[in-house]
């Protein structure tokens, strides 16, 4: 493949250093500003290129040595912490000036985090018969990782686990890994217990995975429980051995979790985040809040828990069903959940909102969303987003209907990633005085 010598000017959504060749902008994987280096290409178009840095011949003093030979999931870590954080500010300040204009908005400086390795309490990795971890970059080529140091120390755990029972058992499973297509695994931080669970492979012999599950649970004492994905019924995970669900605390809230039900990975980090939507929409008897793509209730719980009263909307069946059954555990009543999308949920209201808490997956809202929630006028809307370009797209028409940002406040949930998780506080502009 074509290689090129560029000088890297900056730093693209995504983690990709930026350079140019004869007019031409090229992304270079692995590039920091102010470096140059040999990029080798795997991707020509007509005004841009894509590439992987194969020679840093000036490095950045913001390159580091990275911990892991070769990561697809870590992809900064051979960026110095200060300077990640320092990147990420900038791209979310250039793409909400590109996205939504907002160049003037208070911007305030990233919430760093305090870990930033070993703080992921979820992981899936992929199995292809002899490795367990993740994709190699752009392919489906699975690196063997035997130890991740994203991932917190119970994790690990279990993972070594797993791969010493299909080490030494290869006779009593019967076909080693090519048994699961992947593994997922959830720790709880407060009661230091986890759960695993099998995705099998297409034809796996289910007395093998039996087999399996049970050494598995065995071999790791801190293992509450080993589940199978019933691909055929999306909605249950069976216990195969042990427990199917897990528990864990978020501002003193025990959640119960089920292994697919989506729950914050970097729990420190959200605590803070949770703090900042309590601040914002001062929850308390008397208020009705709305709480958007509400996963298990993250938000909505902790809320009414406060006194409000909450409607939460969220379309996964299993998450649905754990905010439910939270909802019970610590006595919270005044959360409503509605197992439904958003998108259909919302054209059918009509109440009047205090405050609303819009949490979408990475994609952003559908343009039907934000026009309905326009529509409704909430005074106060706490948006968390997870990509600045479509928080950018997303921002626009809120912007354009009178609602003003009062706060933007990245904060670091992924450290080592180019993930950036933004929440910005939104208020309806006074009506003007009609004196
Ligand atoms: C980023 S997560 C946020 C969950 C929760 N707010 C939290 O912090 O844990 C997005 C959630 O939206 C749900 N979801 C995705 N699309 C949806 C839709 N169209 N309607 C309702 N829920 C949806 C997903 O199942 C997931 O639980």
């Amino acid at each position: 493949m074509h290689e090129l010598h560029i000088t890297i000017e900056g730093i693209a959504q995504g983690g990709d250093g930026v350079g140019r060749s004869d007019g031409m902008v090229v992304f270079a994987r692995g590039g920091l500003p102010g470096e140059e280096v040999r990029v080798r290409l795997t991707e020509r178009k007509s005004s841009y290129a894509r590439g992987e840095v194969v020679e840093v011949i000036t490095a950045s003093p913001d390159r580091v040595q990275p911990v892991l030979a070769t990561s697809n999931h870590a992809p900064w870590q051979h960026i110095a912490y200060e300077a990640q954080v320092r990147f990420k500010e900038t791209i979310l300040r250039e793409q909400l000036a590109k996205l939504a204009g907002v160049d003037r908005a208070p911007l305030r400086p990233m919430l760093v985090a305090p870990h930033p390795w070993g703080y992921r309490n979820a992981a899936t990795l992929h199995c292809d018969g002899s490795a367990c971890g993740y994709y190699a970059s752009g392919s489906r080529t699975v690196i063997d990782l035997p130890h991740d140091p994203l991932l917190l120390p119970a994790l690990n755990e279990a993972l070594v686990g797993l791969r010493k029972v299909v080490a030494e058992s290869d006779a009593v499973i019967g076909s080693r890994l090519r048994l699961v297509r992947e593994v997922s695994l959830r720790t709880s931080g407060a009661f230091g217990y986890s759960l695993g669970t099998l995705h099998p492979a297409p034809g796996a012999d289910p007395a093998a995975l039996q087999r399996l599950a049970h050494a598995w649970f065995d071999e790791v004492a801190s293992l509450a429980g080993v589940c199978l994905d019933d691909a055929e019924f999306h909605r249950t995970h069976k216990a195969i051995v042990g427990v199917a669900s897990l528990h864990d605390t978020l501002d003193e809230i025990v959640f119960s979790l089920s292994p697919t039900s989506f729950f914050q990975v970097n729990l420190p980090q959200a605590e803070q985040m949770l703090a900042l939507v309590k601040q914002a929409l001062e929850p308390a008897p008397g208020q009705h809040l709305l709480d958007l793509y509400s996963g298990v209730g993250t938000f909505a719980l902790p809320l009414a828990a406060a006194g409000a009263k909450v409607t939460a909307i969220e379309d996964h069946w299993d998450a649905v069903t754990d905010g439910e059954r939270s909802a019970a555990l610590n006595g919270i009543g005044g959360v409503n959940f509605l197992r439904a999308s958003v998108e259909r949920a919302l054209v059918r209201m009509e109440e009047r909102f205090d405050g609303v808490v819009l949490d979408p997956p990475r994609r952003g809202c559908h343009p039907s969303v934000l026009t309905e929630l326009i529509r409704l006028a909430p005074p106060c809307i706490v948006y968390i987003s997870c990509h600045p370009g479509i928080l950018g797209r997303d921002l626009m028409p809120l912007l354009r209907a009178g609602y003003q940002i009062q706060l933007l406040q990245p904060i670091d949930l992924f450290p080592q990633t180019p993930h950036i998780e933004t929440l910005v506080v939104l208020q309806q502009a006074a009506l003007p005085d009609p004196q």
